[in-house]
């Protein structure tokens, strides 16, 4: 959910000097879903945009998850009255429990290359954003989670000694493809 209107971008986008490969419209092409997985509140007043993610159970960041972030990143993009993007979780506990392994395990390397793809839209999207970013993390942030926060300017983490934080995809036999 966006609150307000806009148009999406068909231009390429460029990211710290490099050019994005993956517009918006790609994203837009793969967003077939109808359930709201991200809510933006955007105050005018302040210019500031808080992005909630609200994939239950843990906010674990599936093709569809991607796609819709990916795109409302880029609607606030666009908007020029938006500024600083603060990026939470609505769910407890847990900010993002990283990729959805259901996505990579026993696919096909078609589709995985495909969710891969849209892994690396995200990170480029946030990393390269000319808004400042911050990442409130207020729940455990493994793996995906943890780079997603790791693409933000800033990141502050609530005081919890149960919630964890860290790159521990190897642990799982994942390892990031060549980008
Ligand atoms: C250079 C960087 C490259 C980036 C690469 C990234 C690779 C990855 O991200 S791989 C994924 C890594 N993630 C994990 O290892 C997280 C594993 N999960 C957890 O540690 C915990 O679930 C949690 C701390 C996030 C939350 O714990 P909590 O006790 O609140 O909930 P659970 O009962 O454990 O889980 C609820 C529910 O959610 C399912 N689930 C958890 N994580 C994932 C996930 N990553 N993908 C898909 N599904 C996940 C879990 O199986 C439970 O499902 P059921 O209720 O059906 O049993």
């Amino acid at each position: 959910m966006y609150a307000r209107s806009g148009l999406l971008s068909q231009r390429s986008c460029s990211s710290h000097g490099r050019e994005c490969a993956t517009p918006v419209l790609a994203a837009q092409r793969r967003n077939n879903s109808t359930a709201t997985k991200i809510a933006v509140e955007f105050d005018q007043s302040t210019g500031v945009a808080v992005m909630r993610l609200q994939g239950p159970p843990v906010n674990s960041l599936s093709l569809d998850f991607l796609t819709e972030l990916c795109i409302n990143v880029e609607k606030l993009e666009m908007d020029k009255n938006c500024r600083g993007l603060i990026l939470t979780s609505s769910q407890p506990k847990v900010f993002s429990a990283g990729l959805d392994i259901m996505e990579i395990y026993g696919k096909s390397p078609e589709r995985c290359g495909e969710f891969w793809r849209a892994v690396q839209e995200m990170w480029l999207k946030l990393y390269g954003s000319s808004m400042v970013t911050i990442a409130a993390i207020n729940g455990s942030s493994p793996a995906g989670g943890c780079l997603m926060s790791m693409t933000c300017d800033y990141r502050i983490m609530a005081d919890n000694p149960r919630y964890s934080i860290g790159l521990n995809e190897t642990q799982l036999g994942i390892v990031a493809p060549f980008w």
